[in-house]
């Protein structure tokens, strides 16, 4: 302290403790595992932090800073630490967030660890609380700004100690199943004469003038695959897995299902939603969520059009949706958001089925449709091709092409002949955008983190 009574040299905040005459001294901070010091060396704290910043904050360097803070949140840093890596807290919202740690901490000591805690969470869901969950800064301030509620579904799993909700970590406790009563999407049969029905009403198909719906256009349907028309001896066609798999399954694409503009804007909500490497659905974690993965087989970047960028509720995005409801007589409801791609020269993804398996038995049932959208002319290279069927698509601005992933006799069953690759661009840059239709309703299953 110099003459004037001001702390003259930054050490660290021992001085202005001095000065202020607050009592000092630092939360308890201890490696809990003797092992620390060599999973340390072969640089687990980067590779392991969830683990290691909590139970080996000295070998980290993780211990906090000495701390010029009242004994109570001293106390409370260090019961903190029982659950999560050391924290600070500071700025505008520190008040709110220190509530958030006292009442998170008091949770986890009763609620969840306590002696007369009644949940009945596995071992694997409470270490996945303490890792996955765990109490760490951002979470914390997180709650404290509202976001518990603001951004349920990935806050009730991700940040449970912080909202209180770790029991929501078993998906079996977060998802109950669906109501029966629920009609899906497609019942059985109902593909084919979804698909009989959107060839027989394509407004460009049409001989004489025919008025074009509300937010429509006048596209034209091409059928590249179809089943046979199966009609039983009086009327009714006939619905049964050995005929689905005698025919061949649908292949469809539209002419200027889009206009221009409505493909630039599209390409443009991409870039604002920011174009990132594509990825591929990875192994199940024990939230019960899935990881993504990067592969070698899939090069393109994507963006999801989501609330989040403000891109799924722009206008036209919404009019796309709608369109693609109208057309297939499923909910936008029942429609993840617009996956919107781009390949450069060199990009590609390699052979696969849209089919994710694990949602077969999810609130959102698995994907039934795909309703595939080019949105830009590529010089050379990019097309859809169907090694099963024969069947390659040329990318055309305004283009779609919609194929299903499941059987007419069985919705809930892949079709496993519509696997599909799209191969490289070889000259220009290809711009598409994936509508994966659930046979449920998928924003609903997705708020809930139920996918
Ligand atoms: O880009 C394409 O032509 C198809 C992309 C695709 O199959 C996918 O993203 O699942
Ligand atoms: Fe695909």
């Amino acid at each position: 302290i110099d003459e004037e009574g001001e702390c003259s040299l930054d050490d660290g905040g021992s001085c202005e403790a001095q000065k202020n005459g607050s009592r000092r001294r630092q939360p308890k901070c201890a490696d809990k595992e003797e092992e620390c010091g060599t999973w340390a060396k072969a640089g687990e704290c980067t590779n392991n932090p969830n683990y290691m910043l909590v139970n080996c904050p000295i070998s980290c360097d993780s211990c906090p800073e000495p701390l010029d803070l009242p004994e109570e949140i001293l106390d409370l840093l260090d019961r903190v630490s029982n659950y999560g890596p050391y924290q600070r807290v500071e700025g505008v919202d520190s008040e709110k967030t220190i509530d958030v740690v006292r009442k998170t901490v008091a949770y986890m000591e009763n609620e969840i660890y306590g002696e007369d805690a009644s949940h009945e969470l596995s071992e694997e869901i409470l270490e996945d609380a303490r890792g996955v969950a765990l109490i760490n800064q951002l979470e914390t301030n997180r709650a404290a700004i509202g976001e518990c509620e603001a951004n349920k579904a990935y806050m009730k799993v991700k940040c449970a100690p912080s909202c209180q909700t770790c029991d929501m970590i078993d998906i079996d406790n977060r998802c109950p199943p669906l109501d029966e009563s629920v009609r899906p999407g497609l019942l059985p049969g109902e593909l084919n004469s979804m698909f009989e029905r959107i060839v027989e009403t394509a407004p460009g198909n049409q001989t004489g003038e025919v008025e074009i719906a509300s937010g429509m256009t006048n596209y034209t349907v091409h059928v590249h695959s179809r089943p046979e028309p199966q009609i039983e001896k009086g009327q009714q066609p006939i619905i049964s897995k050995a005929v689905d798999k005698e025919q061949p399954p649908w292949v469809i694409t539209f002419e200027n299902f889009l206009t221009e503009d409505e493909c630039t804007h599209m390409i443009e909500q991409g870039r604002k939603a920011e174009y990132e490497r594509s990825e591929d659905v990875g192994e199940v974690q024990a939230d019960g969520s899935y990881d993504s993965v990067r592969s070698t087989g899939r090069t393109s970047e994507n963006a999801w059009c989501s609330f989040r960028d403000g891109c799924r509720n722009d206008t036209i995005v919404e009019l796309v949706h709608d369109r693609i409801a109208k057309v297939t007589g499923i909910g936008a409801n029942h429609s993840e958001d617009f996956q919107i791609l781009k390949y450069e020269p060199g990009q590609f993804y390699r052979q696969h089925h849209d089919y994710i398996e694990h949602q077969r038995d999810r609130r959102c049932g698995p994907r039934v449709l795909t309703f595939f959208l080019y949105l830009s002319d590529v010089e050379e290279g990019g097309a859809t091709n169907f090694p099963k069927l024969g069947i390659a698509v040329k990318p055309k601005v305004g283009r779609a092409l919609l194929w299903p992933s499941v059987l007419n006799s069985e919705p809930r069953n892949k079709d496993g002949r519509t696997d599909h690759e799209a191969q490289d661009v070889i000259a220009g840059v290809k711009y598409g955008a994936n509508a994966w239709i659930h046979l449920h309703d998928y924003q609903a299953a997705q708020e809930e983190g139920c996918t």
